[in-house]
């Protein structure tokens, strides 16, 4: 039973240096600061239970997210919960669409990130109230609630939201055997966090080696900056995790289209199973030329953790620019948006392999994706999620 009126909502900026050590960094991001700007919010229920939801971000660009978290917490402060949670549609778009703040959105950039941390936090108090998990919380929600989260403006040429009720009813169907089993066995993963760029290869062979003992089978490197680097160090993974595991690529949009293309067939020879972020994450029909050129080779491409919003999820899918679908919890208007991308996946028959490279971004996006496996794909079959070792 969801309850309170929203009496409080603070934000912090929170940084950890990990640029010191080049944990986390790419081809493009060479000394990333990852971050967050962390939102709580209070509500004068008795439970005194509060919600804490977060964006992630990398360095002084926190400064800013802040600054439009507090712009956007009127919006917040003095709403009943109750009321909010069953409109939560109407919700999303008064934070989307507000007429101050629209203008430097819309539904991209600095205010959706901060939209994100907002709407992050009123998830997790719902939850907490309920006292489930967030996954655990969509699972048991009726179709029709679901669906009244979703805002299907801009996306109604591919899914109405009578096929999405469609879509969710359907997955209700054996839902108890797919919930045993995510309790049971979790959600497949892989990780990143052997083959960051700037690590030596030194390091990159310790944490390979380390990462295989724990049991490890799938693992992605960062290239895009220098080609006989990429070869030196694909091989080197290779080498040492042997043809039965499975190695990505991310580039992190460091590439033209063409460069994408003849970069990556350089690098075929390690059979990647895909290519993340090849281009810009704005260029979907340049994807759409990658995912062509490097079919052939059995590489597919990767990408949206950039990804703005639904409306560009819609046209990636429509322009078959991608082949791995990756959901990122900050990145999109937080659940609510998510859900309408987790279903258009659906419909195109896409899997989502969430991305999580970033502070808090494995801990958000693993409820997404066991719901999706749950509730709307039912399929394990090409999927697995972005994880950060400690
Ligand atoms: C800057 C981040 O570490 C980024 O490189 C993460 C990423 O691309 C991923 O996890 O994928
Ligand atoms: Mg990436």
């Amino acid at each position: 039973m969801v309850k309170g009126k929203i009496t409080g909502l603070s934000v912090k900026d929170v940084r950890f240096p990990t640029s010191l050590g080049q944990h986390g960094s790419d081809a493009m991001h060479t000394d990333p600061d990852y971050s967050a700007a962390y939102v709580v919010i209070e509500t004068d229920a008795e439970d005194a239970i509060k919600g804490y939801g977060l964006t992630f971000t990398l360095g002084k660009g926190t400064e800013i997210v802040v600054c439009a978290v507090k712009a956007l917490s009127h919006l917040v402060v003095g709403r009943n919960l109750e009321d909010i949670v069953a409109n939560f549609r109407d919700f999303y778009r008064q934070l989307t669409s507000d007429g101050q703040l629209r203008w430097i959105g819309p539904e991209k950039g600095v205010v959706h990130l901060a939209t994100a941390a907002v709407l992050n936090a009123v998830w997790d108090l719902w939850a907490k109230q309920e006292q489930k998990p967030l996954w655990k919380l969509l699972v048991y929600m009726t179709p029709e609630q679901l669906v009244s989260c979703i805002d299907f403006r801009y996306i109604t040429d591919v899914l109405t939201e009578a096929q999405a009720l469609e879509i969710l009813q359907n997955g209700k169907q054996r839902q108890e055997a797919r919930e045993e089993h995510m309790v049971k066995h979790g959600y497949p993963a892989y990780t990143t966090s052997c083959a960051w760029l700037g690590y030596s290869d030194n390091q990159l062979q310790k944490l390979c080696a380390d990462a295989l003992k724990e049991g490890w089978t799938r693992f992605k490197v960062k290239v895009g900056a220098d080609l006989q680097d990429d070869i030196r160090r694909c091989k080197l993974i290779r080498d040492m995790i042997g043809h039965d595991n499975e190695l990505m690529l991310d580039a992190n949009q460091r590439w033209d289209v063409n460069e994408a293309i003849s970069w990556v067939k350089e690098l075929a020879v390690f059979k990647p199973l895909w290519i993340e972020e090849p281009t810009s994450p704005d260029d979907i029909l340049g994807h759409g030329t990658i995912s062509k050129a490097l079919a052939p080779l059995g590489i597919g491409v990767a990408t949206g953790e950039q990804c703005h919003n639904r409306v560009m999820f819609k046209q990636f899918l429509q322009a078959r620019a991608l082949q791995y679908l990756q959901i990122d919890s900050c990145r999109l208007g937080s659940v609510n948006e998510n859900l309408s991308v987790l279903l258009m996946a659906k419909k195109f028959n896409i899997p989502v392999c969430p991305h999580a490279g970033g502070v808090g971004l494995c801990e958000l996006v693993q409820h997404l994706i066991i719901f999706d496996y749950i509730s709307v794909s039912g399929s394990l079959e090409k999927r697995i999620q972005d994880i950060l070792l400690k």
